[in-house]
């Protein structure tokens, strides 16, 4: 169940990284890829110096203190951010992301965009959702959330440059079906005014949590 957060950055803090991650020095990504994922992946990434970290760690605390990203990852660890630029006809073919990243399970996946959509053609993110592909090209600042066990590509990018955030979490709640109940709990909690209903949905998504939190 793919999520989109629109309410992540400012549109002035979603310039100011936007620009940063634009002037970082970028390098081949293919040496990061699994054997199956590095025949089908053509991008590259920006390489691990300071001006690189400051980016992605403003990225991790930004999401860390969101509600809704809490409420659909429920974040154990960051196993890896990266910065990845795409551009001349790159892409990234269907592939599963590793079960292990950097030494840790890896349950969600996001993608968080930095260009202005208008500035690049194609660079659409395709998620396998069983019945159909669901296509998405974010505004600057936006990220998609979703589940790291599904079948998902970057098309190819024939004009400018598409730069996003790439990461893995690894999850409190391992099962995306269960991470699923959990988002809809949450969801419910949120959108209902009866103070009665609140408390017991509360309470059924807190003890559910602590069921499956491991
Ligand atoms: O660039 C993206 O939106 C996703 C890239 C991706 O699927 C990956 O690096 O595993
Ligand atoms: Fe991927």
């Amino acid at each position: 169940m793919p999520i989109v957060l629109s309410d992540l950055l400012t549109p002035s803090a979603a310039e100011v990284l936007s620009a940063a991650a634009a002037q970082l020095p970028f390098e081949d990504g293919a040496r990061t890829a699994g054997s199956v994922a590095r025949a089908v992946k053509d991008n590259e990434q920006a390489a691990n110096v300071p001006e690189t970290r400051a980016v992605t760690e403003k990225i991790q605390a930004t999401l860390l203190s969101h509600p809704g990203f809490q409420a659909v990852a429920y974040p154990r660890q960051f196993a890896r951010l990266i910065v990845s630029r795409t551009s001349g006809g790159g892409q990234y073919g269907d592939h599963v992301d590793n079960a292990l990243i950097a030494g840790q399970r890896a349950d969600v996946s996001f993608t968080l965009f930095l260009s202005d959509p208008d500035t690049y053609d194609g660079g659409e993110l395709v998620i396998g959702d069983r019945i159909e592909d669901r296509q998405f090209k974010l505004d600057r600042g936006e990220a998609i959330v979703y589940p790291s066990n599904t079948l998902h590509r970057v098309n190819p990018v024939t004009r400018g440059a598409r730069i996003v955030v790439i990461g893995w979490v690894t999850s409190w709640v391992r099962d995306p079906a269960q991470r699923e109940i959990l988002f809809d709990l949450w969801r419910a909690i949120n959108t209902t005014d009866d103070p009665a209903q609140q408390q017991l949905l509360s309470k059924s998504r807190s003890n559910l949590i602590r069921m499956w939190a491991g």
